[in-house]
């Protein structure tokens, strides 16, 4: 037997632990169901990031205020239909945004580009949170900023062990603390002469004298899209938690409250310009070193909470977002925390790149990536399923049905993020720029996202065509079986033959490799050994019904 303390490290990083794997690899069970408060709540870290302040002060020295204000008003309208639309599908599904990506035409490999485009992005947010942390502790104790961007990196380590009931305590508990420190700073800045006569600008600073131009508001537009098709993908892996039997009036209310409360209106519309008002008034475009040079200890301190609440939950999602790609590419599944530990560590080297420099830069190109993503999502669910009535079968996301990839997904993928990169980029590389050309790249996102969507029916058509078995055949390697009410518990569900966990009767397969006996999905897709032999056709089933004791593990 091991010590204590290596028995709990080992439980810590293994994996099918639900306290601290958080239904990453599986469809959450309609009894881990969460109130709307519960699903906001947790999302409020997002929305009190001191990259909101940054972003602010990025958009407004580079466009001017007038040109942000329009941007931020389009990200409100924008953000909520979004949102609302993935909110919604993710509660329908119990999903989260990469395993409802798997059957909406990516296939169960193909899906991981998309846990790759996410996962850039929290490693993006969690060096910009972390730097802005470590330079205000850096300012504040007097250090090198180096080694405050170090010391604050690796504080999450030892943070970020434990999952989801952790992070979403730590958020409710502290939402008070940032609002009297926000509160405290802004009755600093208007009761200081100096930093009130610097910050009066605020609401209409422009870099050169420019007002209102095109250029100016679709460029903002094209920097906020990265956000504003984030924040809804983030959202759904929230959002699958929702109560499943709430009545449509509440549910429907509860949903639009998740898309616009914790990240949307109040954030854009209050907290960004706050962003803008913090750098006039102190002249610094880091708000770490802005808060603590504005209220010293008490600026420290709420920036330590805010910072801390945010990165806990961007540590959490490029967890997911890892131990997804490496657990279906190579059967790895070290579990979550080790995946945190992962991000830490990467997170602390990316902070050197300087990533507050590049802020607009790199929500530009996420936006794009976003954007054809979600282009692909919205052409399989709404055109090839509910327009064309394709019959591809139902939103799958188990290995054992799933094809490896679906080409047509990643077709249309490929063709708007290549269409919308291209359009990002190759104006500004051949000196096309002015005029037209600005528009166009401004709307590169927008004009990615049409044409994966545009294209996805078009490749489903096609390659239904040189399918034997047409769109289904694509999406499906077999056709899932229905559960046997004699495999069934008392409660409904099926116990999983690996990890004995009791799973929902959609959450299961039946395994060759295990004598035909039922496996959750997460086992299912853990599985290194079974080449995926129960899609191969010199595999014969036998009938149903089949009782989980005829059944005998290998
Ligand atoms: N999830 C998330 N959303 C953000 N919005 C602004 N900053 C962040 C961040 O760091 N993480």
């Amino acid at each position: 037997m091991g010590s204590p303390g290596i028995s709990v490290l080992r439980r810590i990083f293994s994996s099918g632990n639900a306290a601290t794997d958080d239904y990453a690899n599986r469809k959450v069970p309609r009894h881990r169901s969460w109130g709307y408060w519960g699903i906001m709540l947790p999302l409020t870290g997002g929305g009190t990031a001191g990259a909101w302040l940054a972003i602010g002060s990025s958009l407004a020295s580079q466009y001017g205020m007038p040109n942000t204000i329009v941007g931020l008003v389009y990200a409100v309208i924008a953000q909520t239909v979004l949102g609302y639309v993935l909110v919604r599908a993710s509660a329908g599904t119990r999903l989260s945004s990469d395993l409802a990506s798997r059957g909406l035409g990516m296939g169960f490999l193909g899906s991981t580009v998309t846990a790759v485009v996410f996962g850039t992005n929290w490693f993006f947010y969690w060096a910009l949170e972390s730097q802005i942390l470590g330079s205000g502790l850096a300012a504040f104790v007097h250090i090198p900023e180096q080694v405050g961007w170090v010391i604050t990196g690796l504080l999450f380590i030892p943070l970020t062990l434990y999952g989801m009931v952790f992070v979403t305590r730590f958020q409710n508990w502290t939402i008070p603390v940032f609002v009297i420190w926000l509160v405290w700073n802004l009755v600093v800045i208007f009761q200081d002469p100096v930093s009130r006569e610097r910050g009066r600008d605020f609401l209409t600073y422009t870099p050169n004298g420019g007002g209102l131009s095109v250029a100016g508001i679709f460029g903002v537009i094209a920097t906020v899209n990265g956000v504003v098709a984030l924040v809804p993908l983030l959202s759904m892996e929230f959002a699958r938690f929702a109560r499943p039997t709430d009545s449509p009036r509440r549910r429907f209310w509860g949903l639009l409250g998740v898309a616009v409360l914790p990240q949307n209106l109040l954030t854009w519309l209050i907290y960004l310009p706050v962003g803008v008002l913090v750098w006039r008034a102190t002249g610094q475009t880091n708000p770490g070193t802005a808060f603590v040079a504005l209220t010293g200890w008490v600026g420290f301190i709420g920036l330590f909470v805010t910072q801390i609440r945010i990165n806990l939950q961007n540590t959490y999602a490029s967890s997911l977002a890892l131990s997804t790609l490496f657990a279906r590419f190579l059967r790895f599944t070290p579990g979550r925390a080790f995946w945190s530990t992962v991000t830490c560590v990467v997170g602390t080297a990316l902070i050197f790149v300087h990533m507050l420099d590049v802020i607009n830069e790199v929500l530009t190109f996420e936006a794009v990536m976003l954007f054809a993503w979600i282009g692909t999502l919205f052409g399989d669910y709404a055109v090839v399923r509910g327009w064309l009535r394709m019959d591809v079968g139902e939103i799958e996301h188990r290995r054992a049905y799933l094809r490896r990839f679906n080409p047509i997904g990643l077709s249309s993928f490929a063709t708007g993020a290549c269409v919308g990169l291209a359009l990002t980029y190759v104006p500004a590389a051949t000196h096309l720029s002015g005029g037209v050309w600005t528009v166009l790249s401004s709307l590169a996102s927008f004009l990615g996202f049409a044409v994966a969507l545009v294209t996805h029916p078009f490749y489903a058509r096609l390659y239904a065509r040189r399918s034997a078995t047409g769109g289904h055949g694509r999406y499906l390697a077999r056709s899932p079986e229905e559960v046997p009410a004699e495999v069934r518990t008392a409660a409904g569900q099926v116990s999983c033959a690996a990890c004995e966990v009791e799973v929902e009767v959609d959450d299961v397969a039946r395994c060759p490799v295990r004598s035909f006996s039922w496996i959750c999905s997460e086992c299912c897709s853990a599985d290194r050994t079974c080449r995926t032999a129960c899609q191969s056709s010199t595999v014969t089933f036998p009938a149903l019904p089949l009782r989980p004791s005829d059944a005998v593990g290998p």
